[in-house]
């Protein structure tokens, strides 16, 4: 139908800094205020319609409170009208409460909403990355191999609850066709209301893997769960982020980046900003012959407050 792709227009979404990688990983990793101010202006210069955006406290540490993104909210909307999507996610260790704390407080267009329990495998990383600055680094990437990143049914009615009266709409994070189940149960429910931005995980140890045949399962299976009803977006985690996001601009659908889901820009080279990571997946995605979409039209698009 039109508005499902406005003529050919990709959604990319930036996920500025995450809760995942940590300061020791690349020097580029956006953490204090300002950083994460500039690198999410450039990032919606170099054309992201949507900014997926977490905070850090000033070592780094995850930081789920309110003031942490008190701190860079207000400029960064001065900055650009690209749409705020804030994160419910977290972390992985913090509670569901603590989690949708800041998208209850700001009452943003856009909340990610994580869509199933799962295993959180950081840990592979401990082969990589063996000096750190900070202690907690390696004891978030240590405590993962006993972590459960908790998003049970009562955990999604809470967030759905706290978030939807502000008229708040979900990028629904989903990491397996399971999630996509559960998504489908909550529609049956009338507790989400269409169209639904899916944004599937690709590659995360614990989640569906990142292979071409895991994407066509995912969007076989969200085709004939919601059929028109959703706007599908896909990340790749680490080394799987370009080939997995041009996969799926191949077949119709959008795409994110960032230094939340990948440090790279390319094999062995660390991406020197997340507006790095936006400019190639653009040149790619107009490479194919396809438009992106501005951040009025990303909200046309997803039904968006504005
Ligand atoms: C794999 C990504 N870290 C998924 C994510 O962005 C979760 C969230 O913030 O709610
Ligand atoms: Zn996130």
């Amino acid at each position: 139908s039109k508005d499902k792709r406005q003529a050919g227009k990709v959604i990319i979404t930036c996920a500025v800094t995450g809760a995942i990688h940590t300061p020791s990983m690349s020097p580029h990793l956006p953490v204090t205020p300002d950083e994460i101010i500039a690198d999410s202006l450039a990032a919606a210069e170099a054309g992201a319609a949507i900014l997926h955006l977490h905070a850090r406290h000033g070592d780094g540490r995850p930081d789920q409170s309110p003031e942490g993104f008190a701190a860079f909210l207000p400029r960064i909307k001065q900055g650009t009208d690209a749409v705020v999507n804030i994160t419910t996610g977290g972390s992985p260790y913090m509670t569901v409460a603590e989690r949708a704390a800041p998208a209850a407080r700001f009452q943003p267009e856009l909340a990610s909403l994580n869509m199933g329990s799962m295993n959180f495998g950081l840990y592979p990383m401990l082969n990589r990355y063996r000096d750190f600055q900070h202690d907690w680094e390696r004891e978030h990437l240590e405590g993962s191999r006993d972590l459960v990143f908790r998003n049970s049914f009562a955990d999604i009615e809470y967030v759905l609850e706290t978030c939807y009266g502000n008229g708040t709409r979900f990028e629904f994070e989903c990491y397996d066709t399971s999630h996509l189940y559960n998504l489908a149960h909550f529609a049956d429910r009338g507790l989400v209301k269409a169209p639904f931005f899916v944004q599937s995980v690709f590659g995360l140890l614990g989640g569906i893997g990142g292979h071409h045949e895991d994407v066509l399962h995912m969007k076989r299976t969200a085709d004939r769960l919601f059929g028109d009803d959703y706007r599908w977006s896909v990340l790749g985690a680490g080394a799987n982020q370009f080939r997995i996001a041009t996969q799926a601009a191949t077949l119709g659908g959008n795409v994110r980046v960032g230094l939340e889901d990948s440090l790279w820009a390319g094999r062995g080279e660390l991406a020197k900003s997340n507006a790095v990571q936006v400019r190639k997946i653009r040149a790619i995605v107009e490479g194919l012959g396809l438009d992106i979409a501005t951040p009025d039209e990303a909200r046309e698009i997803l039904g968006l407050k504005g």
